[in-house]
């Protein structure tokens, strides 16, 4: 994706929330099969039975869309979904969020299916104490240094890290800055994710243009599924304006 400059969105379904049967299938419809979407599942309590539920229900209306897990804690494995975000929270210092759980599911993982993507991931101040805050209990990156934010993305690139998320935490005030954006996007080579309060078609089109590949979106699409519709036309319209697809 970074290849080609392609844009992507990934919704992220959070078992958490109370999902009627009839809106999963409401924004699953509107998602179709749009190529650079994905859907990620994940929430910062997610128990397993709800986690393997949730999966089964958009399988069985997406059955091509890929379910790519975002994991809280090792709890949060399943094996009915594609691929995991191996997430390692590099912009804190609790050694359970940066390897111990890890280290945990390192052995499941091997037994599985499941495509193991090595994720780098930097939680930054979004104007508000989020749940990823409070769970990790780390400090987030400043959302106004993107020379800290460069060097911590830097230290993950470099120890083998293949992919970036930005999160300002679900729900943020204010989204990952799009100078942070653009200072990683410059320098490092990495497919970057964004997420965390973005929840308008300019929110998106601002990150992409600061070097989002892909942006995530939660809240907003649970509660406005027509913005789902309207961003994935966006990025339909640049990636063929790319002619890439
Ligand atoms: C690699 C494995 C197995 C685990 C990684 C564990 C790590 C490093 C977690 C990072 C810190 C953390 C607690 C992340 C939560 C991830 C997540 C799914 C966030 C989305 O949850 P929210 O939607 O923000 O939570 P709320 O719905 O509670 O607001
Ligand atoms: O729910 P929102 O605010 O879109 O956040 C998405 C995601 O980045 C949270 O982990
Ligand atoms: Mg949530």
């Amino acid at each position: 994706m970074r290849r080609t400059g392609k844009k992507g969105v990934a919704c992220l379904i959070d078992p958490d929330d109370r999902w009627l049967e009839s809106e999963l299938e409401c924004l699953l419809r509107v998602a179709g099969t749009f190529s650079p979407l994905f859907i990620l599942v994940g929430g910062s309590l997610v128990q397993q039975q709800n986690l393997n539920g949730v999966v089964d229900r958009i399988k069985c209306v997406s059955v091509h869309l890929p379910v790519l897990l975002f994991p809280g804690s090792v709890l949060q494995l399943t094996d009915n979904a594609d691929g995991v975000l191996y997430i390692s929270l590099i912009s804190g210092r609790n050694p359970d969020l940066l390897i111990g759980q890890h280290v945990l599911a390192a052995p499941l993982l091997a037994k599985s299916d499941l495509e193991v993507l090595p994720t780098g991931y930097l939680l930054f101040d979004g104007g508000k104490i989020s749940s990823v805050h409070y769970m990790s209990q780390s400090v987030p990156l400043p959302n106004d240094k993107p020379e800290l934010a460069l060097a911590t993305a830097m230290a993950g690139h470099f120890l083998g890290l293949q992919f970036l998320y930005l999160e300002a935490g679900s729900g943020a005030a204010r989204p990952v800055s799009t100078s942070v954006i653009e200072a990683i996007s410059f320098h490092l080579p990495c497919p970057l994710l964004v997420g965390g309060g973005i929840d308008s078609l300019a929110k998106v089109k601002a990150a992409w243009k600061a070097g989002a590949d892909v942006v995530v979106l939660g809240n907003s699409i649970k509660k406005n599924p027509d913005l789902l519709a309207e961003v994935l036309h966006s990025a339909e319209a640049y990636n063929l304006s790319l002619n890439v697809n």
